[in-house]
């Protein structure tokens, strides 16, 4: 019984595409591994059902993926949680999400939770990701951008989340567009320095994402950094 909480500095920042890559690298190793995206705005219809792109990005890897386990509120509205909540009259039952995680907790080996945007994301007008990453109290594994820029925003989520007293697994820096690599080598070891908490490694730029999942040994020396990797999570 173990699991992450992946958030990001940002939306569109690659947190799927990480959580994907570890969802495939440990099944791969034989582990339980299970996804859990609470609240996935920006659904769309398709074949005339209401369809979450990062659930279907997940799919790829896990294709017995039960998307209602796996997802409690489908929104429409590609926008804030709160937004799209308020649009569709929809109310978030929080205790429920929280006993979710618990009962994917006792069921796998390992839980992978995304959530949605960054962290200070509001879900209801008064209460943001951070506060839910709080209450489902798990190790948080935070998603940069590897280039320009991302030393502020890297180093203030971080601030954030130690202001919170969430436990920080560490970060991964994901290329998303190919940049100066002096700069990206830099911001990786500057957000070290600046925030203490360790920089697990830079995803490169993938020109086909979905290929990536199949070879997630490929990223080995980043993922073995992580304590699920090297503890024995299979109870
Ligand atoms: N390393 C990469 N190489 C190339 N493309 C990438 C990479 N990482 C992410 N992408 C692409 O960037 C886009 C955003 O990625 P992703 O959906 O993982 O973001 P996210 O942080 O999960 O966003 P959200 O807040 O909506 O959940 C996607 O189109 C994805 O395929
Ligand atoms: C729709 C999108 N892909 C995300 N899931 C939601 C991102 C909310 C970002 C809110 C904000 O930071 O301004
Ligand atoms: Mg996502």
């Amino acid at each position: 019984m173990a699991g992450y909480f992946i958030t990001g500095t940002d939306t569109d920042v690659g947190k799927t595409v990480v959580t994907s890559l570890l969802l495939s690298y440990f099944h791969q190793k034989g582990i339980d591994v299970y996804p859990y995206k609470p609240i996935q705005s920006g659904a769309i219809y398709e074949n005339g059902n209401l369809q979450g792109p990062d659930l279907q990005m997940y799919e790829r890897v896990l294709t017995s993926l039960d998307t209602n386990k796996a997802c409690t509120y489908l929104l429409k509205k590609a926008s804030s949680p709160h937004l799209a909540a308020k649009e569709e009259n929809v109310w978030f039952d929080i205790p429920a999400i929280q006993k979710n995680v618990e009962r994917l907790l006792a069921l796998h080996d390992l839980v992978l939770v995304e959530g949605a945007g960054g962290l200070i994301v509001p879900i209801q007008e008064d209460y943001c990701m951070i506060d839910l990453m709080k209450e489902i109290d798990l190790p948080v594994i935070l998603v940069g951008r590897a280039g320009l820029g991302t030393i502020n925003h890297t180093v203030l989520s971080v601030m954030a989340l130690k202001q919170a007293n969430i436990t920080i697994e560490g970060i991964i820096l994901n290329r998303l567009h190919m940049e100066d690599e002096s700069i990206e080598k830099d911001n990786a070891v500057m957000i070290e320095r600046l925030t203490g908490v360790k920089v697990l490694g830079t995803i490169p730029h993938l020109s086909d994402v979905e290929d990536a999942f199949k070879t997630p040994q490929a990223y080995e020396s980043i993922f073995n950094r992580l304590n699920a990797a090297k503890e024995d999570i299979k109870q």
